[in-house]
């Protein structure tokens, strides 16, 4: 059930300081509805909530933009700042699937830390029409580390994930499409509550170079950016292909150079190349498609990786763009309607928001909307649902795609441990 939307009118100040260090030390223990969206320590914190909303079904894209173009239209906004992540944000994160239980949320919060360029900055946000003095900032208690006291399987096991997997290997060889992403879940549990900013702090410092977000209890690092809007170009990174490091630099180069002929994972990769750039196309007067890929190399895999890029020939906003771009053949596969179908027959689970586009927008419809992986959910505060899927060809492997997801909970798994 959608929440009642409420178009509350917010005065929003944005203003310089001095620069606070590392921006997840600066979240206060035990903060209200903390978020972030930070890369290689830039990016914004924030906690409290000056207004949110909470969305369903098909439409839970587009009430969230209703909704938040009548909060801009009715905010008073000074910033001395004018860079991305300054003045008025909602960050948000949005359901894989239109059935889901887990909807949409677009939150404002109440206080906003960023950093970009070396330029720092607080934002206030309120409905009260007296912000106050600027907030005062400063490093917050130390985040405990959880003790874990349970690690298990969702939905399916590993060996009935694996034979899942082989049935959908099964279905693509048949002909009935061409590629779908399975995906699996595991349920860990931790003697008292999971202090998201122990995950942060973790996944900021291990997985620098991919986006680390926070919103409504979805915790996680993607690598894997649906759409940056930035003054009217916009740019997708898409992921899709994958191998496991080794952690030995010259076996992983060789890898590398594998992944790079592989047929399989090529394949697997220009099916979401295509469904990006196709969902891109309409809204763009010109684009540019690399033609191969290059190789990301991330600290637990290496990925096939292909940067779009695109002018806005219209003005639609970061979020519009996200929803018509979900799901990409990333999450999904090839046709869409079949894959998804396919998904929901053999997966046996709520991917819930994993998969999901995850980011944020500004005033004037610029943000930066990821795909959620590399994630885990907080449904109670002692326990968190990982999830990692797959992209599944003809040319697949059941074991070696229960491996590969292995390699794709390692993030969360490192988050969750101590040093
Ligand atoms: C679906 C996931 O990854 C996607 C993104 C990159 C590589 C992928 C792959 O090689 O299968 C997946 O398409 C996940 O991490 O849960």
């Amino acid at each position: 059930m959608p929440l009642p939307a409420s178009h509350p009118a917010l005065v929003v100040r944005s203003t310089r300081i001095a620069d606070p260090g590392d921006l997840v030390s600066v979240i206060p223990a035990g903060a209200d509805s903390p978020v972030s969206w930070l890369r290689d320590g830039d990016g914004f914190v924030g906690w409290g909530v000056a207004a949110s909303i909470r969305t369903a079904g098909t439409a839970r894209f587009a009430e969230a933009e209703q909704w938040w173009r009548d909060v801009v239209g009715s905010a008073v906004v000074r910033s001395e700042v004018d860079l991305p992540g300054s003045g008025l944000v909602a960050v948000g994160s949005f359901a894989f699937s239109a059935a889901s239980a887990a909807g949409g949320v677009l939150h404002v919060p109440a206080i906003v830390v960023g950093r970009r360029n070396g330029v720092a900055w607080v934002t206030s946000i309120s409905s009260a029409p007296d912000l106050g003095g600027a907030p005062v900032i400063h490093p917050a208690e130390k985040p405990l580390a959880p003790v874990l006291s349970d690690s298990r399987d969702g939905a399916l096991t590993g060996a009935e994930w694996a034979q899942a997997v082989g049935a959908a290997v099964r279905r693509v060889q048949s002909g009935a499409l061409d590629k779908v992403v399975m995906a699996r879940d595991v349920v860990v549990t931790a003697e008292g509550p999971i202090d998201p900013r122990h995950l942060l702090a973790r996944l900021t410092s291990a997985y620098a170079n991919t986006w680390t977000y926070s919103v409504d209890g979805l915790v996680g690092a993607t690598p894997e950016m649906l759409l940056r809007r930035e003054k009217g170009l916009v740019t997708s990174r898409i992921l899709a292909g994958t191998i496991r490091r080794t952690g030995d630099d010259e076996h992983d180069l060789a890898l590398a150079a594998s992944l790079a002929r592989s047929s399989k994972d090529l394949e697997e990769h220009e099916y979401a190349v295509r469904s990006v750039a196709d969902a891109l196309s309409p809204h763009c007067s010109s684009m540019n498609v690399p033609e191969s890929p290059f190789v990301l190399h991330l600290p637990n895999v290496m990925h096939l990786a292909t940067d779009v890029a695109g002018v806005l020939r219209e003005d639609v906003s970061s979020l519009t763009l996200a929803a018509s771009l979900h799901p990409s053949a990333a999450v999904c596969g090839t046709p869409t309607l079949a894959a998804r179908d396919l998904i929901g027959e053999l997966e046996q689970m709520d991917r819930g928001r994993y998969a999901g586009p995850v980011g944020w927008l500004d005033a004037s419809g610029d943000g930066e909307w990821g795909i959620a992986l590399r994630c885990g959910h907080l449904e109670k505060p002692s326990q968190i649902r990982l999830f990692a899927g797959c992209g599944i060809v003809a040319g697949s492997q059941p074991d070696a795609e229960l491996t590969e997801s292995e390699a794709k909970l390692v993030p969360m798994r490192h988050a969750l441990a101590d040093d």
